[in-house]
């Protein structure tokens, strides 16, 4: 898929990770809605990419994942502000290890069933690719952080069984997943600064150490293959500092 031209919507965009998608979507001439509950963190994002890449090629709306009708309101804005829809990237996480942290399962899901209403070809919609976000450690388990590696496993299982219905692939949709390891965002230094509820906090960091930080912007390449490689579909994209991008076969 050429991107240029075409519409991406991001959740958790105003920062860490979301915001590197929905650059690296940007610099190559896509247009992107981003949602965040971060308003004020969003707002700022907003204008540095509309500085950068045009003012009407970039649009925020305060959008929380885990409701349902904020999330409808903003694919309706995607489309009404672009006038189509192609890519959606479910990024919006946090870290923690609450019971009702399965939110960071049901929100992805929820996001990807509204976005199939406005891919789907047989509604109306011109095909695409969603993109789930879910972390090397929904591959392996994180002993400091289970409920955070249980609900990424969801998330992972959901994405490539959804992947592999031969209706939704006749529909032109294509749904993949990356799970990249640890990335410079303010989810890991929360473990460093004791400020989420991982089961060790100062254990966990020593591993975050050992296993090594990347970049966004890296991460951000592998985001930018599974939307553009039209053969990519179920994919499963791992991505860390020791062995870089590796795919899957599961
Ligand atoms: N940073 C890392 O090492 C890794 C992160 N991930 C995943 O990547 C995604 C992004 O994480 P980071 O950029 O690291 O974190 P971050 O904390 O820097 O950014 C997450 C953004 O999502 C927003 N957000 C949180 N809950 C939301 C909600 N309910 N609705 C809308 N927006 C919401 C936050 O306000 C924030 O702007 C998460 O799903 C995370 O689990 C996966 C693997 C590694
Ligand atoms: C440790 C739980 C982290 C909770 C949330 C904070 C940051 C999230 C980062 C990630 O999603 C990356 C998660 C896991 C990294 C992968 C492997 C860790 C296990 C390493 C090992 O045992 O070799």
């Amino acid at each position: 898929m050429n991107v240029a031209g075409k519409a991406a919507l991001v959740t958790g965009g105003a920062q860490g990770l979301g915001k590197a998608f929905s650059k690296i979507l940007l610099q190559n001439g896509a247009k992107v809605l981003f949602t965040d509950i971060k308003e004020d963190v969003g707002h700022a994002t907003l204008s540095e990419f509309q500085k950068d890449y045009g003012q009407n090629n970039v649009v925020f709306i305060k959008a929380d994942v885990t409701s349902q009708p904020q999330m409808e309101e903003s694919f309706q804005l995607a489309k009404s502000s672009f006038g189509r829809l192609d890519i959606v990237v479910n990024n919006a996480g946090v870290g923690g290890e609450h019971d009702d942290n399965w939110e960071r399962c049901k929100g992805p899901i929820r996001c990807t069933r509204l976005a199939l209403n406005y891919l789907r070809r047989d509604k109306g919609g011109q095909g695409g690719v969603i993109v789930n976000i879910s972390s090397a450690g929904g591959l392996k388990p994180t002993q400091y952080g289970p409920v955070y590696s249980g609900t990424k496993a969801g998330l992972l299982m959901y994405s490539r069984s959804l992947a592999a219905n031969s209706d939704l692939q006749q529909s032109g949709v294509r749904v993949n997943t990356l799970c990249p390891s640890f990335a410079d965002t303010s989810l890991v230094a929360s473990i460093r600064d004791n400020e989420t509820t991982v089961l060790n906090n100062e254990k966990a960091w020593e591993q975050v150490q050992s296993v090594g930080i990347m970049p966004v912007e890296y991460v951000a390449e592998g985001l930018f293959e599974l939307v553009t490689d039209e053969s990519k579909n179920g994919a499963v994209l791992l991505m860390a500092k020791a062995t870089g991008k590796k795919y899957l076969e599961m």
